[in-house]
């Protein structure tokens, strides 16, 4: 993470994004991982320039010709919320407007609250000793970095974000989803999410 560190890079990512999809449901969920994962704190230029493209589905549904701050603020609830969800915080830190919408979030954190934490110990005694050694390893070190973040030590030096890359069917959500238990079964919150929808409904809470 934190390639995307200079503001032409960003724009030029974002016209390239824009290029290859009409959806923008879709180029918003992928500039919300972008804005989350990357080192670049004032976002308000990119956003200046780039702010219709990221809005016209507002602007169409609106029946409107003209954009104005109602729909750009439509489209800024929408970054918003997906921001919440990615355990990001609120979007003007990055530099965007304000947005208006902190109900979602509401939601978002009462869901996680209400899980079954005796449930979800026992499911983790079951399957924990059923990792392979592989899955054991990324298990063991993403907990170590949660735990170490809960204890205000840095868990793994400059880490801020893992990639666990391995073929199909090989264990991936399997271990994610006892993390995501794990965590849930402390009483804390773990957000499954996913920037396409693709992989977010084989996992738990995704
Ligand atoms: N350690 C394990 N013990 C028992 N079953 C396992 C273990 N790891 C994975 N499985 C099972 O193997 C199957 C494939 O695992 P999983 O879905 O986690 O793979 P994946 O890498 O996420 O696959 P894909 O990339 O295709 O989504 C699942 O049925 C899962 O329950």
């Amino acid at each position: 993470m934190g390639l995307l560190n200079d503001e032409e890079t960003w724009k030029s990512t974002i016209l390239e994004i824009i290029n290859h999809t009409n959806d923008r449901t879709q180029l918003r969920g992928t500039y919300t991982s972008m804005l989350v994962f990357s080192n670049l704190e004032d976002q308000s230029g990119i956003w200046k320039e780039t702010r219709d493209l990221f809005s016209n589905d507002f602007l169409y549904n609106s029946k409107g010709s003209d954009y104005n701050d109602e729909i750009y603020l439509d489209a800024l609830d929408d970054i918003q919320e997906r921001v919440w969800e990615c355990g990001g915080g609120k979007i003007s830190a990055y530099g965007l407007p304000t947005s208006r919408n902190r109900e979602k979030v509401t939601n978002v954190i009462r869901r996680e609250k209400a899980y079954n934490r005796e449930r979800l110990s026992e499911e983790v005694a079951e399957k924990s000793p059923m990792l392979n050694e592989k899955q054991r390893i990324i298990y063991d070190t993403i907990m170590t970095y949660v735990n170490g973040r809960d204890n205000n030590q840095v868990g793994i030096a400059g880490s801020n974000g893992f990639f666990l890359a391995a073929s199909g069917e090989t264990g991936k959500s399997f271990v994610l989803n006892l993390i995501l238990d794990t965590v849930r079964s402390q009483g804390r919150i773990a957000l499954a999410v996913d920037s396409l929808g693709i992989a977010a409904p084989v996992l738990h809470g995704g």
